[in-house]
């Protein structure tokens, strides 16, 4: 619930003169509710239920009332702002029924939103022919509902105490309680794994899915309402089974990805990879497991399902999981490592200084770039002082010795 301020009276005998240097006492205007979205918090624990601007104040003398300052209210990003609108019918009960309807998505850090406009400040008597005066208006009242759809490039799915968390605490800076108890998580976390060519991917780690979950079974809507947006799907599963061996992996792989259909039918079209997680715990088989997940993945669907095998205690295969979390995200822009033209495009240049270098070491033009080879480092390459813009020049650089 929003309340914002009012606008506060004007001065009822106040007067205006051309020698008072002061208005004719006008009335304030109201502070107004305005949520701001910021990437610094990422739930909405520390919104009050009920949020109330301060009022104008009332004009006094021949001086305009105090502006009620407005009140900012701090949002994560990925919420859907709604507006609770009376339907006009009541429940048996005799309680009303409010619907819901959409308003604004908070997308980009520090967009801002007026929930509630503050109210005018009155108008003194001495602007108007007939002496009378106009009071503030009250501010406006609204009864919202905030949804949390947190922005993310790929979400984690898979059930209680399947090594989501300590995954992303492997792969990014994110960190958060890691149990050996289910349910260890409660919300969803956020990490971003930052690449050298400053390509972000943001993933998102969710509380555990159980059978069921698109039937809010356990809260899984509410945990599945965060894939919204999420542009790729990645299911993590435990591959070391040990005394659980009967329980299929692939089973829970279906399993996974049917309740994140069901719950929404575009989650279908997103790119998929499954992750095994516990790789290190050798005397379960998690090896042949991860095997027997990929073939008969692979013989399921037509298109390669990529798996991958990880192992957050001793951050093994992490660097393999991150390439593809990426390739999934962003699968036409490749990695420099891959971006590299097989052969450089040769041209003779005419200043080329195939002459030898103070040192007497010799330096030879190899050729003309378009691309920067940083696959061949263990050479040490020289660009030349004129090189041309939209083109590198290569010498390989033979040390004297
Ligand atoms: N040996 C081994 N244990 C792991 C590995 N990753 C996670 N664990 C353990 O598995 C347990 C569960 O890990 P979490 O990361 O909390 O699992 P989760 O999927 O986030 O669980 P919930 O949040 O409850 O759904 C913890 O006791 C971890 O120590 C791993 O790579 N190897
Ligand atoms: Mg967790």
């Amino acid at each position: 619930m929003a309340k914002a301020g009012n606008g506060g009276n004007p001065a009822p005998n106040a007067l205006r003169r051309p020698h008072l240097p002061k208005g004719p006492g006008y009335g304030g205007h109201g502070g107004s509710v305005i949520l701001k979205a910021t990437t610094q918090i990422e739930s909405f624990l520390d919104i009050p239920q009920k949020v109330t601007a301060p009022h104008g104040a009332d004009g006094h003398d021949t001086r305009r009332g105090r502006t009620g300052d407005d009140l900012y209210l701090q949002v994560p990003l990925g919420t859907i702002v709604r507006e609770r609108i009376f339907s006009g019918y009541t429940t048996e009960e005799g309680r009303r029924i409010f619907l819901p309807q959409f308003r604004y998505q908070f997308l980009r850090h520090l967009d801002t939103y007026v929930v509630a406009k503050g109210g005018i400040g009155g108008i003194g008597p001495k602007s108007f022919k007939k002496g009378d005066m106009r009071r503030g208006t009250p501010g406006q009242r609204t009864r919202l509902e905030l949804e949390l759809r947190v922005l993310n490039d790929v979400a984690l799915l898979g059930l209680p105490n399947a090594g989501k968390t300590s995954l992303l605490a492997a792969m990014s800076r994110a960190h958060t309680r890691i149990g050996p108890e289910e349910f260890s998580t409660t919300r969803p976390h956020v990490g971003v794994i930052c690449f050298r060519d400053r390509v972000e991917v943001r993933v998102c780690d969710l509380p555990g899915l159980k059978h069921g979950a698109h039937q809010d079974k356990l809260m899984g809507r509410r945990i599945l309402r965060h894939t919204y947006r999420s542009r790729a799907l990645a299911f993590v599963v435990n591959v070391a089974r040990g005394e659980k061996s009967e329980e299929d992996v692939l089973e829970e792989v279906e399993m996974l990805r049917q309740e994140a259909i069901q719950f929404d039918p575009l989650n279908a079209e997103k790119p998929w990879m499954v992750i095994g997680t516990k790789c290190d715990m050798l005397h379960r088989d998690p090896l042949f497991h991860l095997d027997s997940l990929f073939y008969r993945l692979r013989a399921r669907y037509e298109d390669e399902i990529p798996v991958v095998g990880t192992s957050s205690r001793f951050g093994l295969g992490l660097t393999r999981c991150v390439r593809t979390l990426r390739q999934l995200v962003y699968p036409d822009m490749l990695e420099p490592r891959y971006r590299l033209g097989a052969d450089p495009i040769l041209k003779e240049h005419p200043k080329a200084p195939h002459q030898s270098s103070d040192l007497g070491d010799q330096v030879d033009l190899i050729g003309e770039a378009e691309r920067l080879q940083v696959k061949q480092w263990c050479w040490c390459f020289l660009v030349n002082t004129w090189s041309k813009q939209d083109s590198i020049y290569i010498y390989r650089y033979k040390p004297s010795l």
